[in-house]
C-alpha cells in the first residue's frame, strides 16, 4: 500500500460570499518532500493552504493533515505543524526573540532559536517590537516561526516574496536542510526558479483548479519539448504574436511573454528558427536574442492556461 499522503487536499471547494476561491481541488502531498503550489494572483493558493492549516473550514470536500481534520482536531495538531502566513502572526508589542522562543516552547523538539535568528538575521532586530520590524524582518520572523518547531509538516506562504537575493539562497537551504530532517514542506510561490530549484513536486493552480501536478521535469518535458524564445529590443507591433502564428503554421504555439518576448512552442528545428528570423527582417522586429530550450515551468503555465504566472 502507498504510504498515506502528510495532506490531502480532496474536492476542496471555497467560497467568499459569490466568489468561489477555490474549485473542486484535489491534491495530495508526500511526506517529507517540498511542495510547491504555483498559481498566478487569485488562484486560491493561500485560501487553499488557511484551510489546511485550520484557519478556515472548507465549504466542500475534505482536507487532512497528518491524518487529522485540521479544524475539529486543531489541538492534536497544532504542535505538528508549522505556519508561515503571508502576513501577520504575531502579536503586535511582542518582542522578535521573544516571539521566537514562545513559539519554540509550544513544540517538544523545537530548533535553537540563537543560531536560527542568526542565520535569518534576526538577531539585530531581537528585541525590536513585532510591530516595528520591517517588512522584510517580519517575513524572515514568520519563516523562524514556521521552523523553529521541527514540524512535522511547515506551510510556507511566499517564503520569499521580496527577499534579497542573499537571503532568499539562505532560505532555500534552510527549507531544504529541514525536508532533510524529514519535514514535509508545503509551500506556494510566483517564483518558477524557486519551485524548479526547491520542489520535489508542484501543483499548478488556476482559477481555483488542479491544471497539473508533476515533478518540475516532469512538467517541463512533458507535451511540447522544445521552444524559442525570441525578445527584442523595441516592444512588439500590434498584432505580432498572430502573425508569427501565421507565419510558422500549424505545428507552433506563440505566446506573447510580455512587450518584449514571444514564446513558440513546437519543433524548434531549423526550419523553424529560419522562419522566425525571416518574419523579424520582413517586420523590421530586431531581435535582442532568439533562444532555443526547453520549456520552463512558466511555459507550462502560458500553454496550459493561455496566461502568464506573473502579476
Ligand atoms: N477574505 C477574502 N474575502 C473575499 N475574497 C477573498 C478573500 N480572500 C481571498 N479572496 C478571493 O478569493 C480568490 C482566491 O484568493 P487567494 O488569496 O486564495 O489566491 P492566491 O492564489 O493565494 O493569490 P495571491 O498569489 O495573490 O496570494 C481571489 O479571487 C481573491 O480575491
Amino acid at each position: 500500500m502507498p504510504p498515506s499522503p502528510a495532506v490531502l487536499v480532496d474536492g476542496l471547494v471555497m467560497r467568499y460570499g459569490e466568489t468561489i476561491a477555490v474549485d473542486g481541488l484535489h491534491l495530495a502531498v508526500e511526506a517529507q518532500t517540498i511542495t510547491a503550489v504555483l498559481g498566478p494572483n487569485g488562484a486560491g493558493k493561500t485560501t487553499t493552504l488557511e484551510t489546511c492549516e485550520g484557519y478556515r473550514k472548507p465549504h466542500h470536500g475534505r482536507v487532512s493533515v497528518l491524518g487529522l481534520d485540521p479544524v475539529r482536531d486543531r489541538r492534536a495538531l497544532l504542535p505538528r505543524i508549522g505556519v508561515m502566513l503571508q502576513a501577520g502572526g504575531a502579536w503586535s508589542g511582542v518582542r522578535a526573540l521573544e516571539m521566537l522562543e514562545h513559539v519554540a516552547r509550544l513544540h517538544a523538539h523545537p530548533l535553537e532559536v540563537g543560531p536560527l535568528a542568526e542565520r535569518l538575521g534576526l538577531h539585530e532586530c531581537g528585541r525590536t517590537p513585532y510591530r516595528r520590524l520591517s517588512g522584510g524582518q517580519q517575513q524572515r520572523l514568520g519563516l523562524a516561526m514556521a521552523l523553529v518547531g521541527r514540524p512535522e509538516v511547515a506551510f510556507v506562504d511566499e517564503p520569499t516574496a521580496g527577499m534579497d537575493p542573499a537571503v532568499r539562497r539562505t532560505t532555500w537551504e534552510l527549507l531544504e536542510e529541514v525536508r532533510a530532517d524529514g519535514v514535509t514542506v508545503v509551500l506556494t510561490t510566483h517564483y518558477m526558479d524557486e519551485a524548479e530549484r526547491l520542489a520535489d513536486h508542484v501543483h499548478i493552480i488556476d482559477r481555483g483548479r488542479l491544471v497539473a501536478s508533476g515533478s518540475p521535469l516532469e512538467l517541463m518535458r512533458g507535451g511540447t519539448v522544445s521552444t524559442i524564445r525570441l525578445v527584442v529590443t523595441e516592444p512588439f507591433p500590434p498584432g505580432a504574436g498572430d502573425s508569427l502564428r501565421a507565419a510558422l503554421g500549424p505545428d507552433t504555439e506563440v505566446s506573447q511573454l510580455d512587450s518584449l518576448s514571444l514564446l513558440v512552442t513546437g519543433p524548434a528545428d531549423a526550419s523553424t528558427l529560419g522562419k522566425v528570423s525571416r518574419w523579424c527582417d520582413e517586420h523590421g522586429v530586431v531581435p535582442e536574442s532568439l533562444t532555443l530550450g526547453q520549456r520552463n515551468l512558466e511555459d507550462v503555465f502560458l500553454e496550459l492556461t493561455g496566461r502568464g504566472l506573473r502579476p
